[in-house]
Formats: C-alpha cells, sequence, structure tokens
C-alpha cells in the first residue's frame, strides 16, 4: 500500500542523530517523522499557523528579512549552498522522480552565473546531476563524501574517466555495495520499502510503508548492521541513511569547499546555506559557529534549528534566490 503523505506537514526531529543500536531511538525518530505528529502536538490548522508565525520570530523568513540579509552581503563574496531534495525539488514519494523544474534550474544556472554555487546533497553526485543537469556548479553527493568541480561529472562521462575533487571514503565503497545488496534483500519483504545506493551511502526508504511495519524495516536494518561495526546510521525525512563512520558530513564538505574556493578564512566571504534536512544541521552548525555565514532552513512546519532564517518550501527557495540574483546584479552595476 501506498501511504499519501502531505509532506509540507512532515515533521523532523531536532538535529540529532539516532544512536545504532537503540531500537526505541529508532522508532521514536519515526514516528515523529509522521505528518500527523506535528499537527496533532498543533491541534486545528489555525494553532498550527499560529505555532509557525510565533516560530518565524526564532526564525524569520529570508525573503521577509532580506533587506537584512543583503546588508551582512554588501561589498562581499557570496557562496552559495543548496541542498537538492525539499530545497530545489519538493518531496515526492517516489525517490526516482524528484526532479527538478525547468523554472528552478533557470534561477540555479542565474545565480551559480553570480556566486560560486554548489549542490550538497545525500544523493550521489552521478544521481543529483542527473536531475539538476547544470555542468558550471560544484556537486557534494554522498552527504558529501564525493565532491566534485564544476564540468568534472559531465566530462567524466564524455572521457570514460572521474575527475575527482575529493572522496572522503572510498575505501568503503565494496563495504556500502555489499550491504546495499543485503539490504535490498533482507526488507524486499516489506511492501513499499525501497533501498537506494547512494555511492558511499545507502538510503533505506520507509515513506511509503504502512507505519504497523516501520519497526520491522528499523529491525531489518539494524540486524544487518550489527555485523557492520564500521558503518552508521542516521535518519532523514522518512529515510534511515546508512553511512561511513568517519568524521564527515556537509558541515564538512562546505568547510573544503570554502577552502578550495579560496574563500575560507576570508573576512569578505558570506557563504549561504540552504537545506531541509537533519543532515544540513551540521553545514548550518559550522556556518553559525564560525560567525561566517548562515544557514536557511526550509520547513513548512516548526523546529530547532541551526539555521538563522526560514523559507517554507522549494517555491520560496526559488523567490529567495531570483532575489539574491537581482540585487547582485544591481550591486554589480552600480559599481560600474
Ligand atoms: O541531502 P538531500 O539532497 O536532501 O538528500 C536526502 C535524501 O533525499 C532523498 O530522499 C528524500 O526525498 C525523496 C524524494 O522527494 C523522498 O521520497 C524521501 O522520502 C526523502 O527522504 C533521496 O532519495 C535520498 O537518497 C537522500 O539521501
Amino acid at each position: 500500500m501506498h501511504m499519501a503523505h502531505d509532506s509540507n506537514c512532515e515533521h523532523d526531529d531536532p538535529p540529532k542523530l539516532t544512536p545504532l543500536h537503540t531500537d526505541n531511538g529508532w522508532l521514536h525518530d519515526m514516528s515523529l517523522s509522521s505528518p500527523t505528529a506535528a499537527l496533532v502536538s498543533n491541534g486545528s490548522s489555525g494553532s498550527f499557523d499560529h505555532s509557525y508565525r510565533a516560530w518565524t520570530k526564532k526564525y524569520p523568513s529570508a525573503l521577509s528579512a532580506f533587506d537584512q540579509i543583503v546588508v551582512r552581503g554588501e561589498g562581499k563574496k557570496i557562496a552559495l549552498f543548496l541542498d537538492y531534495d525539499g530545497t530545489l525539488s519538493p518531496i515526492v514519494d517516489e525517490p526516482d522522480n524528484a526532479v527538478m523544474s525547468d523554472q528552478m534550474r533557470q534561477v540555479v544556472r542565474n545565480a551559480a552565473m553570480h556566486l560560486p554555487t554548489a549542490i550538497v546533497s545525500g544523493r550521489s553526485c552521478d544521481k543529483v546531476f542527473d536531475f539538476v543537469k547544470l555542468t558550471e556548479l560544484y556537486y557534494a553527493g554522498s552527504h558529501g563524501m564525493d565532491i566534485m568541480g564544476p564540468g568534472s561529472i559531465n566530462s567524466s562521462k564524455k572521457q570514460g574517466k572521474e575527475v575527482k575533487i575529493f572522496q572522503a571514503a572510498t575505501e568503503f565503497l565494496p563495504m556500502i555495495d555489499e550491504v546495499f545488496r543485503l539490504l535490498t534483500d533482507k526488507t524486499k519483504a516489506i511492501n513499499g520499502v525501497k533501498v537506494e545506493n547512494n555511492r558511499f551511502c545507502v538510503s533505506v526508504h520507509y515513506r511509503n510503508v504502512e507505519q504497523k511495519d516501520w519497526q520491522l524495516v528499523a529491525e531489518r536494518t539494524n540486524h544487518v548492521l550489527e555485523a557492520y561495526p564500521r558503518l552508521r546510521l542516521t535518519h532523514g525525512r522518512r529515510v534511515l541513511e546508512v553511512r561511513p563512520v568517519i568524521d564527515w558530513n556537509k558541515g564538512k564538505a562546505v568547510e573544503f569547499l570554502l577552502e578550495s574556493l579560496e574563500l575560507a578564512n576570508c573576512k569578505n566571504v558570506l557563504p549561504i546555506y540552504i537545506g531541509d534536512d537533519r543532515t544540513d544541521e551540521d553545514a548550518f552548525k559550522v556556518l553559525r559557529d564560525d560567525k561566517r555565514g548562515f544557514g536557511i532552513l526550509v520547513s513548512s512546519v516548526p523546529k530547532e534549528s541551526h539555521a538563522l532564517y526560514s523559507l517554507m518550501d522549494p517555491s520560496e527557495v526559488m523567490d529567495f534566490l531570483k532575489r539574491l540574483v537581482m540585487w547582485k546584479e544591481e550591486e554589480a552595476s552600480s559599481n560600474k
């Protein structure tokens, strides 16, 4: 059975990682991802609107606070980091159908013409590139474990060889393939489960699984991972993510990209990271702790975050990017 979910009402837990082998933690987190959890805790849609408005006092809309944002960016080079799912494309039931609109593609292309721009995604670089199709961007796939520069994915396909900028977990590739096959096999009897190979990590999707079977998904995944102490589990939007136990995440990827772009340790740089997922919190935190730039959380439900601002959904992300480009263009022409 495929459960219809209103992804806008999806609630995720605060950005803490679920420890492996703690069954209650898993199920608790999985339940909190249920669409009803947010609504029930907020009562009617009226009080829901009220709590969202109250929440935006703490995390102001990046559209309403746009003037304040550009004051911070005046005379600075803005580096843009964009998550993919739930940020540039709406959340949909089938991960392979999470296409990006042509309009959004054009907006991101325009942004990349003015600002160094990177996509930072849990998906493999190849998959996210197949959706985004823009050669002028940096791509940090597999939660930042696979970083490629402008043109490298496309040219690697043409030339039959990959141009790697950085891969943090190459030694894990055989293990990840093995675990992908095992997880596919061990969960195949559960209706609605989808196991996705994201090269340096594996996603176990339970979005289309009946809630009564969520525990089974968690148990089977946990059981497979018991034999792999060098892998750990994190939790995204109705997805369990298996990844290597290495000190690397989207935050580290942002730091790495800033270094590569020679934008680290520069006072005249303002990095902005836009994302919707718990894994994006690592990047929000890096920017917040360094007091360098800031994160913008994409969420239509109140949640705690290391981000400074918020946007409701991908359409607001598009509006924000358009305004940012217009402002950059005006700034460039007034400097002529
Ligand atoms: O870092 P991201 O670019 O946000 O990737 C995180 C995961 O996104 C995808 O799953 C999520 O989006 C799907 C399509 O809308 C949705 O069906 C799923 O429930 C979400 O969890 C992707 O499929 C995963 O591999 C990524 O890790």
